[in-house]
């Protein structure tokens, strides 16, 4: 028996930083881009667990679990080539501990009889593929990414890789504790297809336990969330909730009370980018560290002599934020209404720069405003922080490709930084391949002086947030888990 979950990345569009205080929410667009776990029954020796990753070298992962009176233990073995691999030991610690609570240790026991292998696997698009594509000579375009083998074998170790900025701790620590939870039957096929269900609630509560205490902190836990439920208007849980585990309070049932508990008060309400538009990102050469940024921004916030300047500013992004979410659902609203008239408009769009578009339509005029409206304000808010949210040269490539007819707005994900740049673009059935402002933000991408820039595949996924997936469903998982 194999079970399988899949679990998206995320773009965080609006509410970078102020989504870490419970007051502000964000919005957050999962991707189509998705992390695999992949856990099948293996034919080795009992209680041995092998976790790979067969996207890179020399990462793979061996434990044995042992039993005793404190609980379940997962012990890596000193001769896993992978060397150590936090995320993915404290997610299957923790997950059996869970499944133990929830039925009892004989469960994990019978079906630990014969080990268990497990591949986890990232879409192409939370690596940079730059040096791919170089390598293979083709151009930095979404035509040429689609050429790339996917899972492709990255070439180097995994502490070697250039991230994206996607969220793979995230998309894997879901997948993998969803995949967990199900493969043990902890939870039902059914309850966690079903986005209000106590299953999927209680995979979202232990997927953001397992990567705060990988992380060593708690966030915001906007890329679990979204990496659960999908794109979304979302709200913070208090930290509180934690506490317990957080300090390593593990006596017999605590998982299950604190993951089960009434206390997780985050909110997610469902969101979807305007039908006919699509979500481009791209990968910019040159990073930025978030931890950082953010310790400077939250130093900022609290400084007796900059917070009453930073509680008006982040009202105002709030402000700005909450509009832009109100702005997509009135657009998702109005296809439903009449879809003809709403096709047209895009087309006409599509060919024409935003600020040439209020006398077509009103709705997406304003929604070029409030993107451009947040980037303002996030620029103050770095300027004020001294922190580079939308560093000169990321405005640079913004402003260019939000110049291009079809081009919504954009800004830079999350934390913001060097890393990544996100673009709405029109998007209108119909046109010929060249027609599609795609191809112009492309042509702008590729020409651009400042940075070197490529495009990603990812655009907004249509599934809402994890799921369970077959092995043929997907093309290339199956070469992908079978490659050594
Ligand atoms: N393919 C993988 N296989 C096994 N473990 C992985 C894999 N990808 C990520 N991890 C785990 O996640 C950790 C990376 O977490 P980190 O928090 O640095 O990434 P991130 O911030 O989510 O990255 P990004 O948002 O740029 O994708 C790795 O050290 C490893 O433990
Ligand atoms: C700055 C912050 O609000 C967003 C960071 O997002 P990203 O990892 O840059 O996509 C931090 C957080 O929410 O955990």
């Amino acid at each position: 028996m194999s079970t399988i979950v899949s679990a998206p990345g995320k773009v965080l569009a609006a509410g970078g930083y102020l989504v870490l205080d419970q007051q502000y929410p964000g919005v957050v667009i999962s991707t189509s881009s998705r992390f695999y776990t992949v856990i099948q029954a293996s034919l080795g020796s009992a209680n041995q667990i092998v976790v790979r990753s067969p996207q890179f070298n020399q990462a793979e992962w061996r434990y044995t679990v042992t039993y005793n009176a404190a609980g379940i233990q997962v012990n890596p073995q000193e001769d896993s080539i992978g060397g150590k691999n936090k995320f993915v030991h404290l997610a299957l610690q923790h997950t059996l501990n869970l499944v133990s609570e929830i039925h009892s240790v004989a469960r994990v026991q019978e079906r630990l009889f014969n080990g268990l292998d497990i591949a986890a696997v990232g879409d192409n698009d939370f690596y940079s593929q730059r040096a791919q594509l170089e390598s293979l000579g083709l151009p930095r375009t979404t035509e040429s990414l689609s050429r790339i083998t996917p899972f492709c074998h990255n070439g180097v170790k995994l502490t070697d890789v250039h991230k994206t900025g996607m969220g793979s701790s995230a998309a894997l620590i879901t997948s993998l504790v969803s995949a967990l939870l199900l493969h043990f039957s902890a939870i039902t096929e059914t309850d966690f297809a079903n986005l209000e269900g106590d299953g999927r609630r209680l995979a979202h509560n232990a997927a953001q336990f397992v990567h705060c205490l990988a992380q060593g902190k708690v966030g915001s836990g906007f890329d679990v969330s979204s990496a659960v439920f999908g794109s979304q208007i979302y709200r913070r849980f208090g930290p509180a909730v934690l506490d317990p585990l957080m300090k390593g309070e593990f006596a017999a049932g605590t998982l299950k009370s604190v993951l089960n508990s009434s206390a997780w008060d985050y909110s997610f309400r469902p969101i979807q980018l305007p039908p006919l538009t699509r979500l481009v990102l791209a990968d910019v050469e040159a990073g930025s560290d978030t931890p950082s940024l953010v310790g400077k921004v939250l130093k900022w916030r609290g400084h007796e002599d900059s917070c009453e300047t930073a509680k008006d500013l982040w009202t105002q992004i709030d402000e700005s934020n909450q509009s832009l979410a109100r702005q997509l659902d009135a657009l998702s609203q109005s296809y439903v209404q009449n879809k003809y008239v709403y096709e047209e408009t895009i087309r006409q769009l599509a060919s024409l720069p935003a600020q040439e578009w209020e006398s077509i339509s009103k709705a997406f005029y304003d929604l070029h405003q409030t993107t451009q409206r947040i980037r303002n304000l996030m620029r103050r808010m770095g300027d004020l922080a001294g922190v580079e949210i939308e560093p000169e040269q990321q405005t640079h490539l913004l402003d260019k490709s939000i110049q291009q007819a079809g081009v919504v707005g954009g800004g830079v994900p999350g934390a913001g930084g060097y890393d990544a740049i996100w673009l709405l673009i029109c998007s209108p059935p119909g046109l010929s391949d060249e027609q599609q402002p795609l191809r112009q933000v492309e042509s702008v991408w590729s020409t651009f002086d400042e940075s070197n820039v490529t495009p990603l595949l990812a655009q907004e996924s249509v599934a809402k947030g994890a799921r369970v997936v077959q092995l043929d469903e997907i093309p290339g998982l199956k070469e992908a888990i079978q490659r050594q």
